[in-house]
């Protein structure tokens, strides 16, 4: 063991009266502060090695001792403590009691024969309660096994370094400590006992804890974290292959829980998740695992499972117990989860490869519908694999000009006139040819790239029009451009921009009608009321399309500020036959008629149809039967645009 450096060099000579004070070095295995009262005028200095053998001795330590430095270098410290003798083993002695350490001793029996003060202020013990009794006496029980060991070892001649430890104080608090036990000698070699110096490292572990619990726990909902999380899955992978058991990992990610934030705030966010960790964790065993790994994404790991079916089971508990309604205050919450699983071995050998391909059911749960647990599946990761690939192309097209945009005139049934257009996307894909617009929708939407593709269609359709306003020396016809709840959700810098466009190139504002599907209004009505009044107010114009899919009030809709309701396509297959159809969609139309709602029949492919819309009251159609999406549309002026017979050359 090497020699502390001299800490106390700069200090005044001791006088009388601070003598008291005179900082001493002592070396000895673990740090000794000790501060003696000497009247000489140096620092003693004691080296000692990993044997606890005195390696140095210096010209103070043989003033103080007696005991020259030839004399002592080999011996062991321990042997040079003990029992107070005369002169310097007195004085030795002194450095002990005023050790900041606990420095004692004990028989190969374990009875302790020394406490000093430092031993009684850790401890809370004096020397007279602890003399005479069993060291195990301030052993916590679950650390009794650790006498006879350390013993054993004292008695073949070993010692045991820095060994950190439990201990229990006199008031029943635990002490943490790190300890270096050497065995105690006679004049004639013989172990007789042991020396223990011990040191108080309760601050040390607790701050050592403090950073572990910020490295490895969440601190919203005291879980484990995502290391930590790994960490504990590992071990159980390593456990499972030694005992030939099934692991499963769940991975768990909260449904529409960004809707919690955005309209109810942040802390009752955070205190759906608190709720959510709780009831994941009562919903499964005490030794499974659940993590949070950010967001509202959860991680369960359920170790020792026979059959496969129990982690579906476990799932499907979950998912019961997430899909009760969460007290955040007046309201209760509504919210679901979508889990996937993934086991060990047949889904994945590593940590990686299990959380991943839960990830990718969790996916396929989401697309699914939500509110559901999937078990992991090959084709998963191809069907993945394939997506990232398509996503990569989408951006590509999207930054040359791969795509394209259709237009599809609205006709008025009243008199075949062309009310307005429709814009459609259209993406040839270099490969997988013609992309259905839904696909690639929600391809962009999944993708984050939905505002930049929204940004691209209103570029191309403002193009449009205004070659079409140049064209026709007029206004021309509106175009009615699909926004998706994405868009409208966005910063109202984002639609800002859209009005200077349009402003710039001397376009009115309401020659753009925004194409609102009805399902994603439903979903997000509260939110997107003030959005689409803004909108208006602006001079755009809105309209609902796919209604009849989704669960939007016809009072909603009038909140909505909507002009022009479409009804689904999927009405218009029974209208000339079926009878409940053609009165469903009459209702519909009368209805809308007395909000002040314009109705649009997609889809229309024959003449009974558009005779039957007609007869219905139905003001407007669109479908093959007037006239395919094409490339150009037709330039036609508004709102009295010829009729479409004369105009139609797409
Ligand atoms: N309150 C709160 N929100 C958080 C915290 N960490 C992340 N979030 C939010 O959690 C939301 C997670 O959103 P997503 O999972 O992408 O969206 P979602 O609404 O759940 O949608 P789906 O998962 O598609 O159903 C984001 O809006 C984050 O801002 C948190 O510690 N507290």
């Amino acid at each position: 063991m090497a020699l502390h450096p001299d800490r106390t060099s700069p200090n005044p000579r001791p006088s009388a009266a601070n003598a008291n004070a005179t900082a001493i070095d002592a070396n000895v295995p673990v740090d000794v502060d000790a501060h003696v009262p000497v009247d000489v005028d140096a620092h003693v200095q004691i080296g000692v090695d990993a044997e606890g053998r005195v390696t140095h001795w210096n010209a103070a330590a043989e003033r103080l001792t007696g005991r020259l430095a030839a004399d002592v270098r080999g011996r062991s410290l321990a042997s040079l403590l003990g029992p107070a003798g005369p002169g310097g083993q007195a004085q030795l002695a002194a450095i002990v009691e005023s050790s900041d350490d606990a420095i004692v001793s004990k028989t190969l029996d374990g009875i302790v024969t020394s406490w000093n003060r430092g031993a009684q202020r850790i401890f809370g013990y004096t020397a007279e309660e602890m003399i005479g009794q069993p060291m195990t006496s301030i052993f916590p029980a679950d650390r009794y096994d650790e006498e006879p060991q350390i013993l054993a070892r004292i008695a073949r001649g070993e010692k045991v370094e820095h060994f950190e430890t439990v201990r229990r104080r006199k008031d029943g608090s635990l002490v943490h400590v790190s300890a270096t036990i050497s065995p105690m000698r006679d004049e004639t070699g013989r172990i007789v006992g042991a020396s223990k110096i011990a040191r108080d490292i309760t601050e040390r572990i607790q701050a050592e804890r403090t950073i572990w619990l910020q490295a490895n726990v969440d601190t919203l909902t005291q879980l484990p974290n995502r290391r930590q999380f790994q960490e504990r899955l590992k071990q159980e992978l390593a456990r499972a292959r030694r005992s030939h058991k099934r692991v499963a990992v769940l991975f768990v990610d909260l449904d529409r829980f960004k809707e919690v934030n955005d309209t109810l705030g942040h802390q009752a966010g955070d205190a759906l998740l608190q709720e959510a960790a709780r009831r994941i964790q009562a919903s499964v065993r005490e030794i499974d695992i659940v993590a949070r790994l950010g967001g509202d994404e959860f991680t369960v790991v359920l170790p020792d499972l026979d059959a496969a079916d129990a982690a579906a089971e476990i799932a499907r508990r979950l998912n019961a117990s997430l899909f009760e309604p969460f007290e955040l205050g007046d309201v209760p919450v509504h919210i679901s989860g979508s889990i996937g699983f993934a086991l060990f071995p047949e889904d994945g050998e590593s940590t990686d490869e299990l959380l991943q391909h839960a990830d990718l059911a969790m996916y396929a749960s989401k697309q699914h519908g939500r509110n559901q647990a999937r078990h992991y599946h090959q084709a998963l990761e191809t069907a993945a694999r394939q997506r990232v690939t398509l996503i990569a192309d989408l951006r590509r097209a999207i930054a040359q000009d791969e795509l394209w945009l259709a237009y599809q005139p609205i006709v008025r049934l009243s008199d075949g006139g062309v009310d307005h257009h429709e814009v459609l996307l259209r993406w040839d894909h270099p490969e997988r040819g013609p992309m259905p617009p839904e696909t690639l929708v929600a391809l962009a939407e999944e993708a984050g790239l939905m505002l930049l593709l929204g940004d691209w269609i209103f570029d191309q359709a403002v193009d449009q029009l205004a070659r079409w306003r140049d064209e026709a020396g007029d206004r021309p016809a509106r175009l009615a451009l699909n926004v998706s709840s994405i868009q409208l959700r966005a910063e109202p810098a984002y639609f800002g921009r859209w009005l200077d466009r349009l402003a710039e190139r001397g376009l009115e504002p309401d020659l753009l009608v925004f194409d609102v599907a009805e399902p994603s209004l439903a979903a997000h009505a509260e939110a997107l009321v003030p959005v689409l009044d803004r909108l208006r107010q602006a001079g755009l114009r809105v309209a609902i399309d796919d209604f009849g899919s989704g669960r939007t009030s016809m009072v909603q809709l009038q909140r909505m500020g909507a002009e022009t309701i479409k009804i689904d396509h999927s009405f218009l297959r029974g209208i000339e036959h079926d009878a409940q159809v053609l009165a469903l969609c009459e209702g519909l139309v009368e209805l809308a008629h007395k909000l002040g709602l314009r109705v649009i029949a997609e889809g229309v492919e024959t003449a009974t149809q558009r005779a039957v819309l007609e007869a219905i009251g139905c003001d407007l159609g669109q479908g093959h039967l007037f006239a395919a999406p094409s490339r150009n549309g037709q330039c036609v002026s508004h709102p009295d645009g010829p009729a479409l017979s004369r105009t139609l050359h797409a």
